[in-house]
């Protein structure tokens, strides 16, 4: 008997069968809601329910939108520090988050691992979306290139570029022209970390323009929020990226070429090019035993990543630190103040907005087991501008990161939860450029307001309200105005 003949028989023709399927689907999606909303192990957990039934919502605002960080924030405030926010995701304060998820787990528990997908394919091997074993190794080599003795290494090329910066800010200033900032400090960190990455900068401080490649990182990273989001959908995938992402996708790609090609041309100079050590001689240090400590394709993966978690990041900060006041004065003790006012800039507008998740393999968070597969988020500049942890979080007050012997110290924010304050992460994925971040974004702000007084020009108040994000902020241009100090 042919398959056909043993099928029961839909009786209206073709009306009939899509009439079947629908019904069946109608009732599989309403079976699914029914489980998600009542049955499911996160039914308990509160959060807006149209979220819980279907992970629509938070794909859209994390990869379409970039509103995750402004909603999930709202949905703190009104469901509390740990909410549901999709069939399988949960969110919580940093304050539960820091130290049950992100921190090194104790007594050989199992880690919570990073979320699979979440980076372009290509960065699945790189240190920041590898897996817990490949990323231990590469950690391990890493590290080379980000202790101090090379920092001090370091120095000499990264106040080049510092020079550099104060030179073409001067022209600026002699002829009361305003800068786009938000351009200029991306110039000069980009700069920067292509000399440490690649052996040469992108040229942007000397041709007052950006080099092709950084110009569309930030189109590329969005292109990946857009394509992640179609992974999500794998039976409309293809014809998803077709018809609506195929320009941004092409362009993520040709990122991710244009960085394979760099990293290629500075791999073919050895080691260490005119006797001098970067990222790469690190990158191509052999391991004791005379093993190659990252394979070709894990070179591949972290050169460009090193470049954009090195430089988008630390510009960011400083964009914001321009609207700070009383930063103009420096002098031994207010070196204290330069670093308080990088962390409140830190506080208010940390650079990774919301952090990459984290997936529960079955553990206790808050003394409730959340079971194998949940994804486990923290929004970081939610955490930070949560009123439970920071007296007036909305306002910049430096002086909340001083000592109590600091002159400038105000006891009424003595009560200041400070153990919640991490914009590098925390546990064993934190970030590994912190240190060098700091020393850049201080170096950069003590050179710039040693020589300029510093104004932000008017209607621009609401920059960073606008301002959505797509792990990090999609900013916009941001005119401020130098004028010299006449110091040499
Ligand atoms: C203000 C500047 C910066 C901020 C706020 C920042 C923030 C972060 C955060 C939050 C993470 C952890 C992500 C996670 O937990 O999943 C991270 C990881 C990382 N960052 Fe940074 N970063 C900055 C500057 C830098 C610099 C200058 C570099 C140097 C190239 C760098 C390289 C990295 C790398 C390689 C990782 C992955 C580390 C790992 O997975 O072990 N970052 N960064």
């Amino acid at each position: 008997m042919s398959l056909a003949k043993s099928l029961p028989e839909i009786k209206g023709g073709p009306l009939g069968i899509v009439i079947v399927l629908s019904t069946a689907f109608l009732t599989f999606r309403l079976v699914l809601v029914f489980y998600r909303l009542w049955l499911h192990p996160l039914r308990n957990y509160p959060g807006p329910k149209l979220w819980a039934i279907s992970d629509l919502p938070f794909t859209y605002v994390f990869n379409i939108s970039g509103t995750s960080a402004k909603r999930i924030a709202d949905f703190h405030r009104r469901y509390g520090p740990i909410i549901r926010i999709g069939p399988n995701r949960i969110a919580m304060d940093g304050s539960i988050s820091w130290p049950q998820v992100y921190a090194r787990r104790q007594g050989g528990q199992p880690e919570f691992e990073k979320t699979p997908g979440i980076f372009a394919p290509g960065v699945e091997n790189a240190i920041i979306a590898s897996p817990r074993d490949a990323h231990r190794r590469q950690r391990k080599q890493l590290a080379h290139a980000f202790s101090e003795a090379s920092m001090r290494e370091q120095e000499t090329t990264i106040n080049q570029y510092i020079k550099l910066l104060v030179k073409r800010v001067e022209e600026f200033a002699v002829v009361d022209q305003a800068l786009n900032i938000v351009e200029w400090l991306n110039f000069t960190t980009f700069d920067i970390i292509g000399d440490l990455t690649f052996g040469e900068s992108f040229g942007s401080l000397e041709s007052s323009n950006y080099h092709p490649w950084v110009r569309n990182i930030f189109q590329g990273i969005k292109a990946d929020a857009f394509t992640r989001a179609c992974r999500n959908y794998p039976l409309f995938e293809t014809l998803l990226i077709s018809l609506v992402g195929g320009e941004q996708a092409r362009q993520g790609d040709r990122n991710r070429a244009l960085a394979r090609s760099k990293a290629q041309a500075r791999m073919e100079l050895g080691m260490t090019p005119k006797g001098r050590r970067d990222f790469m001689t690190h990158m191509l240090q052999p391991t004791r035993d005379g093993k190659p400590g990252l394979s070709t394709t894990e070179i591949m993966a972290n050169s460009p990543l090193l470049v954009v978690a090195g430089s988008e990041t630390t510009a960011s900060a400083l964009d914001t630190f321009q609207e700070g006041t009383e930063i103009d004065m420096l002098s031994t003790s207010q070196l204290e103040y330069l670093h308080a006012a990088l962390e409140e800039t830190l506080r208010m507008y940390p650079p990774a907005v919301i952090l990459p998740p984290r997936r529960s393999p079955g553990a206790e968070i808050e003394g409730r087991y959340v079971p194998p597969g949940v994804d486990c988020h923290v929004v970081p500049w939610a955490t930070f501008r949560n009123p439970d942890h920071f007296l007036m979080p909305d306002s910049y007050y430096p002086e909340r990161w001083l000592k109590p012997e600091h002159p400038l110290h105000e006891t009424r924010f003595a009560k200041d939860n400070r153990s919640v304050f991490k914009p590098f992460s925390n546990g064993p994925r934190d970030c590994i450029g912190k240190n060098l971040a700091y020393s850049e974004m201080r170096l950069i702000v003590a050179e710039l307001l040693y020589r300029f007084d510093v104004e932000l020009l008017p209607g621009q108040e609401d920059w960073h309200a606008k301002q959505n994000a797509f792990l990090i902020w999609e900013k916009g241009p941001l005119f401020v105005k130098f004028t010299s100090r006449g110091v040499v």
